[in-house]
Formats: C-alpha cells, sequence, structure tokens
C-alpha cells in the first residue's frame, strides 16, 4: 500500500488494528459484566426458572439487557413493545425501569413460564404469532415509546414495517440480530441483492443506524459478528 499521512495513522495504531483482537472480545464482556451489572434477584430468578423449564438459552446476554434497560430510562419510554418474549427476561429490562410491556410471543411454554417471571411487573403477554397480533394492536390505535423486535429471523422486515406503524413519532425501534440473520440467509450484499439493511435503508419513515458488535456466549466458543439495527420513527 502507498504511504500518505492517511495510511501512516492508521500504520502507527499497531496492535489496535490486528484482526487477533477479535478473539478478545469474550475478556472484555466479562471484565464489563463484573464491573456494571449488580445483583437482580428478579432476573437471576427468570433465568433460573427458565432453565429448570426446559427454555432455550437464547435471551439478550446480561449486558445487551442493561443496553435495552439503559435505552428505555434514557427515553423516558413508558411503552415499550416486544416482538419475541421467551421467558421474558428483556421484559424486566424494561418493566424495572418504568415501562409497561406488552410481549408478544407464538409458543405457550414460552408465555406460561414469562408470567411466571414476571410477576409483580406490569408486563402483558400476548400468546400468538407476530404477523397475526401486531395488525390487531394497530386496529387498536396502540402506539408504543420503543418496539423491540426479538423473534424469528425470516420474518424481520415485515415485523419492523408495523414495528414503525406502532411507534409513535421520535420513538425508537430496535430489530436485534441482524448480521446473524443476514450471515444465516447469506445475505452479505454480494451481487447488489437486497438485505434488511437495504429494505430499512430505503424506508422513508425513520432515521436508522447498524451498530456491529462482537456477541459473546456462554455456550459459542468463539464470538461472532453480530449487530442491531436501531432506528428512529420521523413519521408515519
Ligand atoms: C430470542 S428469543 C426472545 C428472547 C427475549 N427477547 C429475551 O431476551 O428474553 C425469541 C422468541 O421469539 C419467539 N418467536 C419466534 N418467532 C415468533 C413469531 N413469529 N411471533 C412471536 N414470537 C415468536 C420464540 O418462541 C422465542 O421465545
Amino acid at each position: 500500500m502507498e504511504s500518505t499521512p492517511e495510511t501512516e495513522i492508521f500504520r502507527s495504531m499497531g496492535k489496535v488494528l490486528d484482526f487477533e483482537n477479535f478473539r478478545l472480545a469474550p475478556r472484555f464482556d466479562t471484565d464489563a459484566q463484573s464491573a456494571f451489572l449488580r445483583p437482580n434477584p428478579k432476573l437471576a430468578h427468570a433465568l433460573a426458572n427458565s432453565k429448570a423449564k426446559g427454555l432455550p438459552p437464547i435471551s439478550v446476554l446480561p449486558l445487551s439487557g442493561q443496553y435495552l434497560s439503559i435505552l428505555a430510562g434514557i427515553m423516558g419510554a413508558k411503552s415499550v413493545l416486544e416482538i419475541g418474549t421467551l421467558g421474558g427476561y428483556s421484559s424486566i429490562c424494561f418493566a424495572e425501569v418504568g415501562a409497561k410491556v406488552t410481549g408478544i410471543e407464538i409458543d405457550p411454554k414460552h408465555r406460561d413460564v414469562a408470567l411466571e417471571n414476571v410477576d409483580g411487573l406490569d408486563v402483558e403477554i400476548l400468546l400468538g404469532a407476530a404477523l397475526d397480533v401486531l395488525p390487531k394492536l394497530a386496529e387498536e390505535g396502540r402506539q408504543f415509546d420503543m418496539v423491540f423486535i426479538d423473534a424469528d429471523f425470516d420474518d424481520q422486515w415485515e415485523h419492523f414495517d408495523w414495528a414503525v406503524k406502532l411507534t409513535r413519532p421520535k420513538g425508537c425501534v430496535f430489530l436485534d440480530d441482524v448480521v446473524v440473520s443476514m450471515l444465516k440467509n447469506e445475505q452479505t450484499g454480494e451481487g447488489g441483492s437486497d438485505s434488511i439493511l437495504t429494505q430499512v435503508g430505503k424506508d422513508e419513515r425513520v432515521m436508522a443506524t447498524l451498530v456491529s458488535t462482537a456477541a459473546t456466549h456462554p455456550l459459542i466458543p468463539t464470538p461472532a459478528l453480530n449487530g442491531f439495527i436501531m432506528a428512529m420513527v420521523k413519521d408515519h
């Protein structure tokens, strides 16, 4: 590569640009968990009860849950719609910072365990496929400060489209697991094909960004590239 003042800046960064650094992600996560997280009996009980009842270990990880709490707290969110509730871990993250949570969950067993886990908090869980429930919420004229989408990968665009309709202007739509779903569906943008990024990008109702992450999970051996879309609804 030709040496210019611009390339020299990056060369001088040395170790910072080493791709192998990616392998350090789990260590940073562990350090951040012990630095930032406080004991939370409700969340601990939700994890233990969900495990005991045989739910899959796919709730948001504790630091991500805390991210969601911080976001909802900063927004002063009073109402959050969650598409994909599982055992209610992320519902608790929203409810504990003052939001009324409406969850949608397709699996009756997950919904029942979630109801046990959110006991005492302002959480309702609607049983059904999101694409059946979302139009009903729209018909009822429901509007939310924030919609968190964390369900099946195949309907991400349809869920996003409904989420925008159901979010108040200046509210937030958070679409999780965007990069892993693109990788899984081989939508890596080659050949200029459409992807969730281009679909959201064409949507004039929102201002959106992709937040890339190195996702670590106790059950996977190496960090995975992932990312979420965060969008602010401008208008409907
Ligand atoms: C990744 S888990 C959700 C985790 C949860 N948000 C948390 O962090 O605690 C995904 C959940 O979405 C549910 N789900 C999948 N497809 C769905 C759909 N089309 N409509 C409603 N729920 C769905 C699954 O049954 C599962 O419980």
